[in-house]
């Protein structure tokens, strides 16, 4: 396999899109890759169907799990602990939890089972649960060894994003977040951040401050966050927007090794964005299978980027993902017919496809 060795000329764009703030200089990629190994969290089972349409039921849900968990993936977002008028398709996460608690996760892979939670209500909800089953966040006995329970909280970087998606004000999100990480280090429960509308906002357009974003993220790491995730809900982000952002964040100071990005597709920008990510020294990516999803307060936005695409990138760059790609792919096709929607992983069907054609050539 040939180096990586990327020159996107990002910097160029980026001149032309943002003359004053942006520093001239040439963009090489090679110095930055001093590791080739990228952890995809796969958001499907909770941002791919708290969006899709069509409802699954609870055992079609803990069967794309099930099935997920065998592919390589070591993060799975389960469901979210919110309540079901807000998002009908999440409502049985309780028992996804407790169902996952009782199952140790196929193959002795070690996987992470995160669940979104909105408010401490949600957390305390996931605890009660955590605490009836006997198990604790990073269960050690023998039947739970291999899995942790996580959570993911989340804050948005725009006044109307927050208000449509959370019912409150930016810095009261901020303040709700702050007794949910308490109780989580108090239950030694990994928190993961996310910021929304990182690059873009269904409101307010493509113009959200990179300065914002990076203070929100700041502060839900100072609050013990263990990693945020910085998402482009709306898939407004460009290259150079999403480099501008990046550039934001180290200049705050933040590692990368703390940040995740999570990218929607709707503009057809996910990938390229990718690879500006990791380019800058990101390696923690957020994908679903089959590209599911959608945004409820965003008109026309479509799923995250599909893990299969960013998988089939990744390895094509000659980078790591431990994930088996036509394992993947059957997931995406199968999850696709199971809620009546079309398949929209390119590389997914590409990859059956392929498959296909091997078994029938003589
Ligand atoms: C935050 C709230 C709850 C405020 O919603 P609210 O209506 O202002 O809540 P409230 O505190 O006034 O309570 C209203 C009722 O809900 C109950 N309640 C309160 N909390 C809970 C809970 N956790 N679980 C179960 N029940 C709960 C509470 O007990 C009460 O019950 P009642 O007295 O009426 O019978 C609401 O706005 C909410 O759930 N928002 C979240 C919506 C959501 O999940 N959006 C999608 C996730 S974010 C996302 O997808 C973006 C991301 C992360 O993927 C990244 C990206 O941007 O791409």
């Amino acid at each position: 396999m040939q180096k990586f060795k990327l020159s996107l000329r990002v910097s160029s764009a980026l001149r032309t899109a943002h003359p004053r703030t942006t520093p001239l200089r040439s963009y090489s990629t090679e110095a930055r890759l001093t590791t080739d190994h990228v952890r995809i969290v796969e958001v499907g089972p909770r941002d791919g169907l708290q969006n899709e349409k069509k409802s699954i039921s609870l055992e079609t849900k803990l069967e794309l799990i099930r099935r997920l968990a065998n592919t390589g993936v070591t993060t799975i977002e389960a469901g979210s602990f919110v309540p079901a008028k807000w998002v009908p398709q999440m409502a049985s996460t309780s028992e996804i939890l407790q169902h996952l608690l009782r199952t140790p996760p196929p193959s002795q892979n070690q996987i992470a089972y995160n669940y979104l939670v909105p408010n401490i209500k949600g957390l305390e909800n996931l605890v009660t649960i955590l605490e009836s089953e006997g198990a604790t966040a990073g269960s050690k006995d023998d039947a739970k060894a291999s899995t942790t329970t996580e959570i993911s909280l989340f804050a948005a970087a725009t006044e109307s994003f927050s208000k449509a998606n959370t019912n409150c004000t930016i810095a009261e999100s901020i303040e709700r977040v702050r007794p949910i990480v308490a109780l989580a280090k108090e239950k030694d429960i990994r928190v993961r951040g996310y910021v929304s509308v990182a690059l873009g906002c269904p409101y307010e357009g493509p113009d959200v401050s990179p300065g914002k974003v990076a203070e929100i993220t700041a502060t839900l790491l100072e609050m013990g966050a263990d990693e945020v995730s910085v998402a482009d809900t709306t898939g407004m982000g460009t290259a150079p927007r999403t480099l501008e952002l990046l550039h934001a964040l180290s200049a705050a100071g933040i590692a990368n090794s703390d940040l995740a990005l999570h990218f929607h597709d709707t503009y057809g920008q996910a990938l390229v964005n990718t690879i500006v990510g990791l380019e800058h020294g990101i390696r923690i990516f957020d994908s679903s299978v089959g590209g599911l999803g959608g945004c409820p307060y965003s008109k026309g936005a479509t799923g995250n980027v599909s893990t299969e695409d960013l998988v089939h990138t990744l390895h094509g760059l000659g980078m790591h993902t431990g994930i088996d790609l036509e394992e993947m792919s059957r997931i995406g096709a199968w999850i696709s017919e199971q809620l009546g929607r079309a398949n929209d992983s390119r590389a997914g069907k590409a990859t059956l496809a392929r498959i296909a054609g091997e078994k029938t050539c003589p």
